[in-house]
């Protein structure tokens, strides 16, 4: 490791990040981003390419007007009418950078810029120059530098740094290099040019090596990083700057003190922001941003990150600015996960109901991805009551209602047997409850029928309220029914009511024994 401990952040998120297709932005929401990489405490931001249209022109200008503590930087070809658009870009900008670039790989040398590399050298040196009469601060980038030859690098950027460049990027512009090698680029060229200037990187990630190399890049003399949010670029993206800064951070074992002035609770603000102005929304298992990033799911996991967050977390949701790492309640999960959970939403079950509990949240889980917590409520409230089950739901069977007759099989469980009928009805609601009722005895009457999502998703349980009068010396009485099927959670709900019914008249007051009075 070299000796020098700060490493600069240069986020691109407005330039190359608006180079990914789909991600253009308009000048007020690239004033919200940059507003917000400040807060950040990025210390460069590559604010848009100011010759590529007025609009980019003017999102920088006004970028200058809010930004004071971060520099803003503006990107410019290897020409004059391009830096000149640059420095009037940055006219009002409290700090400013003017980075210009050309290509120094053979083939883009020969095959693009059509260019000797004399001639590339000389057009590098006029822009570094013309760059300097706007600002002390310019950066000079060798495009394509991970193909490019370390002769000529050299030479180049020894002619650069005569001319005034402060800042020399060593873009791998097609995400070609492995760690090793790039760290071996950077080393070599960090020796060339020692204290003459500041190295940087610029990675992109063709081969998803793009934060790999980036670190590889610090271990070996480079002390700019340039990168986006959510890893945002041209094609597969840059280095992503939430995974650089918490790499450097989480290992700082290995990073020897390193710092950045990132300030890393900003770090998943700045990500939703980004993703929701560009709409482009970081895949659920990305690196410390993904929805999945700090979720738990499953059982044994859970277990051990409630008994130590350590043993799964290496590194914590606040740090980022979450606000806490996530229990995903789901098939995989255990009994301690879900016990956790049920306290934190108030119940206090007994190990018997507890377990009950948990036999139901296992057999709904096994029917829908993740179980949320107005899925527990209502599956608590359903099923561990105190009303006694006189009748139990076993089946049921609905017949197709586009064509033909609605009708309903269904099974009941009632003193130990169980009992199958079927009936039909006006719809297949009404076929359920109608052949309920001949299989129990008991004719009611339905006054309200409700049903609702409970939870999120295609796959939320339906839960059925239903308000029945089952005799008229009594009142009517209310059942709830959930499921991930809306019959199914209808004829519960039916039940449910039954069940009310039967507990409020007394015990010995039995259908049979009732009849006639
Ligand atoms: C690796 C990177 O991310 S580089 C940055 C990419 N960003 C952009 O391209 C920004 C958006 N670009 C644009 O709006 C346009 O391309 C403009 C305005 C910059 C230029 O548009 P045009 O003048 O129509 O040129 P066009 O884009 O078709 O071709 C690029 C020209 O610039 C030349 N060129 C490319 N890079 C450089 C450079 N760094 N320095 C000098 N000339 C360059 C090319 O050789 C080509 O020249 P030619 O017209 O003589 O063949
Ligand atoms: C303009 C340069 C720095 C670039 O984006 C690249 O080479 O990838
Ligand atoms: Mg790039």
């Amino acid at each position: 490791m070299k000796n020098d401990k700060r490493v600069y952040i240069f986020d691109t998120t407005l330039r190359d990040g608006e180079q990914s297709p789909g991600a253009s932005m308009n000048t007020e929401e690239k004033i919200k981003i940059a507003t917000q990489l400040q807060r950040l405490g990025v210390d460069v931001i590559e604010a848009g390419f100011a010759a590529a249209s007025p609009g980019d022109f003017d999102a920088i200008r006004r970028i200058c007007e809010v930004v004071d503590k971060s520099t803003v930087c503006s990107l410019a070809r290897a020409v004059d009418r391009d830096i000149i658009q640059a420095g009037e870009s940055l006219a009002d900008a409290k700090h400013k950078r003017i980075h210009t670039f050309i290509a120094t790989s053979p083939i883009h040398m020969e095959h693009k810029l059509k260019m000797s590399p004399e001639e590339v050298i000389r057009r590098a040196v006029a822009a570094v120059k013309l760059a300097k009469t706007f600002t002390d601060d310019v950066e000079f980038s060798c495009e394509d530098a991970g193909r490019s030859e370390m002769p000529f690098l050299k030479e180049i950027l020894d002619a650069v740094i005569e001319a005034g460049a402060t800042t020399l990027n060593i873009p791998d512009t097609v995400g070609y290099r492995l760690p090793q090698e790039m760290g071996a680029i950077i080393e070599e060229l960090h020796g060339h040019v020692g204290e003459r200037a500041i190295i940087s990187v610029h990675c992109h990630n063709d081969l998803g090596l793009a934060v790999a190399n980036s670190l590889f890049s610090v271990m070996n003399g480079a002390r700019q990083v340039e990168c986006t949010i959510n890893g945002l670029g041209e094609r597969a993206g840059n280095a992503a700057l939430e995974e650089v800064v918490m790499a450097m951070k989480t290992r700082a074992d290995v990073f020897e003190g390193i710092e950045t002035g990132i300030n890393t609770k900003e770090i998943y603000p700045t990500s939703r922001l980004v993703a929701a102005i560009t709409g482009i929304e970081p895949q659920p298992n990305k690196a410390i941003v993904g929805k999945n990033a700090f979720a738990h799911e499953s059982g044994i996991h859970q277990d051990g990150v409630l008994k130590c967050q350590e043993t799964y977390e290496i590194m914590h949701a606040e740090d980022i600015g979450l606000e806490t790492n996530r229990i995903v309640l789901g098939k995989h999960s255990g009994r301690h996960a879900f016990k956790e959970r049920l306290e934190a939403l108030g119940f206090d079950l007994s190990p018997e109901d507890l377990n009950k509990a948990f036999e139901r949240f296992k057999l709904l889980a096994d029917k829908k991805k993740e179980i949320f917590d107005d899925d527990i409520r209502m599956l608590i409230a359903n099923e561990i009551t105190n009303i006694p089950q006189a009748y139990e739901l076993v089946g049921l069977q609905i017949a197709d209602c586009s064509a033909g007759v609605p009708s309903a099989a269904v099974t009941i469980r009632h003193d130990g047997e169980e009992i199958t009928d079927a009936g039909i009805g006006d719809g297949t609601i009404d076929a359920i409850f109608k052949t309920i009722d001949r299989i129990s005895g008991h004719s009611g009457r339905l006054l309200d029928y409700r049903v609702e999502a409970v939870s999120q998703g295609k796959d939320a349980l339906a839960k059925v309220v239903v308000n029945v009068q089952f005799d008229e010396n009594n009142s009517a009485v209310i059942g709830h029914g959930l499921s991930i099927d809306t019959m199914l959670a209808s004829a519960k709900a039916y039940i449910g009511a039954l069940n009310s019914y039967l507990s409020m008249i007394p015990s010995n007051c039995q259908i049979d024994s009732c009849e006639g009075v």
